[in-house]
């Protein structure tokens, strides 16, 4: 175990309802182990896992570490394992069931008495949302959230199917928590890259000044997956790209790059900056949708090489299924800062590569004086990446070495090692252990982000936006393509864990590249 922190997360008995689920499995237990690796957890940390399954605690235990084995990155250290198995415990129940919480509850005391836990519980539903507003209620019921010290609950995403479905869950919840103890989970915020965003632009004197749409032409997000839709279609088919993505991540980091500096980094100023954003951000009509935005669904490809089935062709999904697994927009954030900015967002399945990153696309000179050899200047890139490389590079001009005076693009690039980075996962823990939900939504962000994505859903339903296809492997339909033609003609490229140089930059340059580096 390496040495124990001077902050330590206080003590609390922390709940995980699903506990024998596939996040549980990959991300939760695996965070929570780095945690208590790192020894950032206090003695007085319990964990209590509950699901339906009947498990003792043993047997649960070993449930637990062969998804260590499997899902933590390092080998797995059989003394902290067993100091961190000490932490597990685990509690059979159904969440439809008031007489289940009980006996939850009767546990939780139990160790309550036992050792000192600080009064406090953490809840967090990781389970299908059907059940978050029901636990809400019966945790209340039971008694289970009726706590000596603080209690919290972390519910996971989705939040809502739409804006109507969303207020209604959150009135369920707030029955039994206040906002303030809810802390909702968007684990994009958990990126090292995404809460780095932030401090690129409000810790350098040199881009802040630059950040608006007197020297900024246009921004472009992409998140991009090489995966498709796997064994998750009976989910899929009800979200699609739209609300499993763009809803949540994108808009935050459209938010992210576009909220106004807070008076001050605390957790309320920053939120409403954000939320400001979304304020302003631009609605569309259900008869405008086409205009702005593009839907996609793959068919059969190639990814690396290799032939790869159809959307239509994936398990459980329905014939003639509609469902997005591919949105691009252009957005306009109506305010001062970036009136006339465009924001390009994209994000799909089966691209052929594992990216996420945001570009932003610098004003051209007034005038050239410089022209490369293709006749133009190319212009400034700042770009943050996000995933899988976390860093960020430069696009800019220098002249060649020589006599000819041609003028080159190179990038200035800076890299850290993502593998040394808490996950996304580890670091929301933390967050939510300390009170901290700065990187969690709040119900403004939750409810406005719905609203935006509401009249795009229905354009979708009633076919007002049409379904393009476009083949595994491809960057999207041709009408994704036809969105930026205008401004700025191309969608930049995203290099997942190339390294970008500038010979893959900007390709017409190759055979003259200049690379500058750190
Ligand atoms: N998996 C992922 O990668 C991601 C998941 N999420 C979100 O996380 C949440 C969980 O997803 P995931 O782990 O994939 O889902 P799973 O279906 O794998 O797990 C669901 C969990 O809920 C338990 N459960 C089901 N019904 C009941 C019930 N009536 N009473 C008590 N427990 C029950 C299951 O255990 P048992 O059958 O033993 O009862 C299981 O532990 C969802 O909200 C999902 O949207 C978000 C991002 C990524
Ligand atoms: O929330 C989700 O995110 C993942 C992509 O997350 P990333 O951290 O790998 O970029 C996506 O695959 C999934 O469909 C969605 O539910």
């Amino acid at each position: 175990m390496e040495n124990q922190t001077t902050h330590q997360l206080p003590p609390h008995v922390f709940v995980l309802f699903g506990a024998t689920g596939d996040l549980a499995r990959r991300k939760l237990f695996p965070a929570l182990y780095q945690l208590h690796r790192k020894g950032s957890l206090a003695d007085g940390i319990s964990i209590v896992g509950t699901a339906r399954s009947e498990y003792t605690h043993e047997a649960f235990r070993d449930e637990v570490h062969k998804a260590l084995k499997e899902f933590v990155k390092e080998d797995i250290e059989d003394a902290v394992w067993q100091s961190f198995a000490k932490r597990i415990h685990y509690v059979q129940g159904n969440v439809d069931r008031l007489e289940d919480f009980e006996r939850l509850r009767d546990f939780v005391l139990e160790l309550e008495q036992k050792a000192d836990h600080g009064g406090n519980r953490m809840f967090y539903l990781s389970m299908a949302p059907r059940f978050f507003g029901e636990t809400a209620l019966y945790l209340k019921q039971s008694g289970l959230a009726d706590t000596k010290g603080w209690r919290r609950l972390i519910i996971e995403k989705p939040f809502g199917h739409d804006y109507a479905s969303a207020a209604e869950l959150n009135d369920q919840l707030a029955t039994a928590f206040a906002e303030e103890e809810i802390y909702r989970i968007d684990h994009y915020l958990g990126k090292e890259m995404v809460q780095n965003i932030e401090v690129i632009r409000f810790a350098n004197s040199m881009f802040e000044p630059l950040w608006d749409n007197r020297s900024i032409a246009s921004v472009q997000i992409t998140s991009s997956e090489t995966v498709g839709v796997e064994d998750r279609a009976s989910y899929y088919e009800t979200s699609g790209a739209l609300r499993d993505m763009i809803q949540n991540h994108m808009l935050q980091m459209v938010m992210m790059t576009a909220m106004e500096p807070p008076s001050r980094l605390r957790t309320e100023a920053i939120r409403d900056e954000k939320v400001k954003v979304l304020r302003s951000l631009r609605r569309y009509s259900v008869d405008e949708v086409k205009n702005y935005v593009v839907r996609g669904q793959y068919t059969a490809g190639q990814m690396n090489g290799k032939a790869v089935p159809g959307y239509l062709e994936e398990p459980n999904v329905a014939p003639n299924s509609q469902t997005d697994t591919f949105v691009a927009a252009k957005l306009f954030i109506d305010n001062f800062r970036w009136a006339g900015v465009p924001f390009y967002i994209r994000t799909g399945k089966r691209m052929p590569v594992k990216s996420t990153e945001i570009v932003v696309q610098f004003r051209n000179m007034p005038k050239h004086l410089y022209f490369n050899q293709a006749g133009n200047l190319g212009p400034n890139l700042l770009v943050i990446r996000i995933n899988p490389v976390e860093g960020m590079y430069m696009q800019l001009n220098v002249k060649r070495p020589g006599t000819d005076n041609v003028v080159v693009p190179i990038a200035m690039e800076f890299s850290q090692s993502a593998d040394k980075s808490p996950e996304a996962y580890e670091r929301l823990l933390h967050d939510a252990m300390i009170g901290d939900s700065t990187f969690f939504t709040r119900w403004d962000e939750v409810s406005l982000a719905w609203k935006f994505v509401d009249p795009i859903a229905e354009a979708f339903r009633t076919g007002a936006a049409p379904l393009h296809t476009y083949a595994a492997g491809e960057w999207g339909p041709q009408a994704a393509h036809d969105l930026v033609k205008e401004n700025p003609g191309l969608w930049w490229p995203v290099y997942g864990d190339q390294t970008p140089s500038v010979e893959t930059v900007v390709s017409r340059e190759r055979a003259n590249a200049v690379e500058v580096k750190y």
